[in-house]
């Protein structure tokens, strides 16, 4: 149970410790001295009669009680703070009750309680409307908080781009010991003005070098060159004259957000009792936010934000982006909790999939796919002399890896041109899936080969529904009954056989048998029923991207939803843009593109990549969020560097419903073992789980079975082979657990295993670095932070770490921050300094020695 001393009270209550101590004795509460504890009940049952009492006039005892102040130890009351962790919420509770009466407050609130009267005491009635007196022992308690955290502060806001001036950045860091926290009050009344200057006196006796207003102070030892400094003081002097009107006042706060705060205060002030802590209010940051913004947001003056941030040492301009972190320490300071705001969450909110009314027919999306010299290119050239839209536009074609055709009668299909596997496996692999129908060229003189069962492989593991062209019909050798029958064996029955498989038969180099291909490819598509709603923002997926010379970024996007327009904001993966112009494959330029049209689009910040996403936004700030929300978290995922989906994992994948089936893709010698492997895998489905061979085959694991485990979500297991070097580049690549087994029962009982969650997997531990902390810090909010020095080896952030305290294993976890100088780095060498936060744990002390290390995971080799 949280305990609190009764100096402590009395202290918060601002009345002494004797004062305090005789009332709770006449409560009937048994103390010893004035060091005695009390129970949270207690102190409850303390505040509420002296509340009480303090509601009623009596003589004013502020002086009496700085003098007692002065007495107490604000060191002792630091070291206890911090060992009775439990007693923080207390101190917050007080504090912040003292600042309630603000919220009610129709003005935007006053950001400086020290300059409150010495009589507003903290437990005056709640209607007070004056701004509050913050608790005494703040401004004792908190210096060494406050130096951290304003080197915090300073260290986040120097690393953009804010003091370009050879000011060393190191003194503004140093200079910040004994400060003053407040900033000097507007000169409103006498009364105050006394009142600071008992404070500063008080102060003074604190700490003695801390005399000098903070303004003063922040010049001699002030941050910013002196004429930037003198810029924004005129600004803040301009801003401070605005906001006396009423009018200026309505523009930087937001009305909604004030009647929100009114309402709360006036909730509280009904339904809270006195002792209640009232709770912190949340405000929504993204990456980053303008000062201005985050001052609106608060409902508090863009001059007192500055001014805050002033009293932590830096300057900032109202224009000036600071990042979520920084952002949430200077809002505590006001009372205001900061909630990352979750962009992607918000951009998907706001996605409502179509209405059944919206939707209308669109044209199907198709790829075309088979074995080498089978005849694709010359499909897709010979499919493009039956395009009318190619004659209208004067046949001028320009590469853009996708192009709609337009069949005399009005229909229309859209081709994806880019090489069937990579366009399809790879943008399968990035979870997109664009492609309706697969077009599978088998020549045939030449037959089912080995990349046509691999097309056939990946359209079956995407369910996409595959078109057959049996091509070169005109060669004397042809013989599309065999083909028939090879591909009936995969499973790819032709129609005509009792089967579903749509077929027909080609020369693409004598144009015969197109149109009728095309009527196949548009009946596969009727019976898909495909429909999208054009009428709202576009959404998409990128085919192809580069950066060309004269236009910067570009990337052929094709639309699946909605209908895109010139100028619509939008983000694309990890970057951003608006669209500054569209073209189509014949290079003429479009004003708006409706599902289901590749276009050229020109206008993004950065290059995306083939299959990232494209999505309107409602305006190009929101767009640059997500994309900014998306390279951090891209940056996390890679920092965590987690296999797709292995065998250990499977179990817990399962469990969490994130699949359903175990895909194999079965590599072997010979083909005996290849079978009797298979049957064997395929009997250990359950119930709750099915094996799935989604391919086999004998022979080396190749570059494909690699792509077509990592697009379906697959594991890949070797029987006596291994992998081709590619095969093991694009493994390691794309993160695709390969096993490799000798003995079939080995293979059996590990698949079991990591059905029913048994598999344990087998890690050794490498030792990566070793630092020695040379200091500790507290940083508020994160903890505390180590100066180690890198003895041997690297420190990684996020990387596993013990600590050892004199040989002793103290704390085993992991590294939650590490910086170089301010910024935030990925890991340090040996020879170098670094600041280490670690992860929930901070009783680290001078001389402990830190060993960073990385669990191997042991490969079984053949
Ligand atoms: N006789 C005949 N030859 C064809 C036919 N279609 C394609 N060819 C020939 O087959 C060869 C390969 O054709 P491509 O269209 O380049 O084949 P591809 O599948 O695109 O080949 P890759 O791009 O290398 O995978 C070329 O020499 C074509 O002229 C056809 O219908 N009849």
């Amino acid at each position: 149970m949280t305990k609190i001393r009764i100096y402590d009270l009395a202290k918060e209550l601002e009345i002494s410790p004797k004062e305090l101590a005789e009332k709770i004795k006449a409560m009937g509460i048994e103390i010893k001295s004035h060091s005695s504890t009390l129970t949270e009940e207690e102190v409850e049952r303390v505040m509420d009669i002296i509340s009480e009492e303090k509601k009623r006039p009596e003589p004013k005892e502020s002086p009496k009680v700085s003098e007692e102040e002065e007495k107490s130890s604000p060191q002792a009351i630091i070291i206890k703070r911090r060992e009775e962790k439990e007693a923080k919420p207390k101190r917050i509770k007080l504090k912040i009750r003292r600042k309630k009466p603000k919220a009610e407050e129709a003005a935007p609130p006053e950001p400086v309680p020290e300059k409150g009267p010495p009589e507003a005491k903290p437990l005056e009635a709640p209607e007070e409307v004056a701004p509050p007196e913050k608790p005494k022992e703040e401004p004792e308690g908190k210096p060494e908080e406050t130096i951290e955290l304003k080197a915090r502060i300073i260290s986040r806001i120097e690393t953009e781009k804010f003091v370009p001036e050879k000011k060393p950045k190191k003194r503004i860091v140093k200079d910040f010991k004994p400060r003053k926290p407040a900033p000097p009050p507007p000169p409103e009344e006498v009364k105050e003005e006394k009142e600071k200057e008992k404070k500063k006196k008080k102060v003074k006796v604190e700490r003695p070098e801390a005399e000098e207003k903070p303004k003063k102070k922040s010049k001699k030892k002030g941050a910013p060159p002196k004429r930037e400094r003198e810029e924004i003081l005129e600004e803040l002097e301009l801003m401070e004259e605005l906001e006396k009107e009423p009018e200026g006042l309505e523009m930087l706060a937001e009305e909604e957000e004030k009647e929100e705060a009114k309402k709360v205060s006036q909730e509280k002030k009904v339904e809270r009792p006195p002792t209640l802590p009232p709770k912190k209010k949340k405000i929504k940051v993204h990456e980053t936010i303008q000062v201005g913004e985050l001052a609106k947001l608060m409902g508090v003056r863009a001059a007192d934000l500055i001014k805050k941030f002033m009293e932590l040492g830096t300057m900032v301009t109202i224009n000036q982006s600071i990042d979520a972190e920084t952002a949430a320490i200077v809002a505590s300071e006001f009372g205001y909790e900061v909630e990352a705001a979750t962009v992607e969450e918000e951009a998907l909110l706001e996605y409502v999939p179509p209405s059944p009314e919206e939707l209308k027919p669109r044209p199907p999306i198709v790829t075309v796919m088979g074995h080498v010299d089978h005849g694709k290119t010359t499909l897709l050239d010979a499919i493009r002399h039956t395009d009318v839209a190619a004659k209208e536009a004067g046949g001028i074609t320009q590469h853009i890896g996708a192009y709609k055709v337009k069949l005399p009668d009005g229909r229309e299909i859209t081709f994806i041109d880019t090489p069937g596997h990579e366009a399809f496996t790879s943008m399968r692999a990035r979870g997109a899936q664009v492609t309706d129908i697969v077009i599978l060229v088998v020549a045939a003189d030449d037959g089912v080969m080995d990349q046509t069962r691999e097309a056939i492989d990946h359209a079956k593991a995407a369910g996409v529904p595959i078109v057959v062209a049996i091509n070169k019909i005109d060669k004397p050798e042809a013989n599309p009954e065999r083909v028939k029958s090879e591909l009936a064996e995969l499973g790819l029955v032709p129609e005509d056989w009792g089967g579903e498989t749509l077929m027909v038969e080609i020369s693409a180099k004598k144009r015969q048998g197109i149109e009728d291909l095309l009527e196949l490819v548009l009946l596969q598509a009727e019976m898909l029923d495909l429909k999208a709603a054009p009428d709202r923002p576009a959404r998409g997926r990128i085919i192809e991207s580069r950066l060309d010379k004269g236009k910067g970024p570009v990337a052929t996007v094709i639309i699946q939803e909605g209908t895109l327009r010139e100028g619509d904001p939008f983000v694309a993966g990890m970057t951003y843009g608006r669209v500054r112009a569209m073209l189509d494959e014949y290079g003429r330029r479009l004003k708006e593109a409706p599902p289901a049209t590749p276009v050229e689009i020109l206008g993004f910040e950065e290059v995306p990549q083939a299959g990232d996403d494209f999505i309107v936004m409602p305006d190009e700030t929101k767009a640059r969020r997500v994309a900014e929300y998306r390279q951090r978290k891209a940056r996390e995922a890679e920092a965590a560097k987690e296999a797709r989906l292995s065998l250990e994992k499977v179990f817990e994948k399962l469990q969490e419903g994130e699949i359903k089936e175990l895909k194999i893709v079965l590599k072997a010698d010979v083909q005996g073992t290849l079978e009797a492997l298979s049957d064997a895998l395929r009997k250990l489905s359950t119930e709750e789980v099915r094996v799935t061979i989604i391919r086999s085959g004998i022979g080396a694991i190749s570059e494909s079975d690699v792509m077509l485990a990592a697009a379906s979500e697959a594991i890949v297991i070797g029987f006596n082979v291994r992998p081709t070097s590619k095969a093991k580049e694009i493994a390691k690549q794309e993160k695709v657990d390969i096993r490799y087994y000798d003995v079939i029962y080995h293979a059996l009982e590990e698949i079991k295993k990591a059905l029913s969650g048994l598999l344990e997997p087998e890690y050794e531990e490498r030792l990566l670095g070793v630092a020695e902390v040379r200091a500790t810090f507290r940083v508020p909010k994160v903890g505390t932070v180590a100066g180690c020095y890198v003895k041997e080896g690297k420190i990684v952030r996020g990387g596993n770490v013990r600590l050892l305290r004199e040989g002793v294993v103290v704390y085993t976890g992991k590294i939650a921050s590490l910086k170089r100088f301010k910024e935030d780095v990925r890991e340090v060498a040996a020879g170098y300094e670094c600041g280490v936060g670690l992860e929930n744990f901070n009783d680290i002390k001078e001389g402990d020695m830190l060993e960073v290390y990385e669990m191997v995971e042991i490969k079984r080799e053949i």
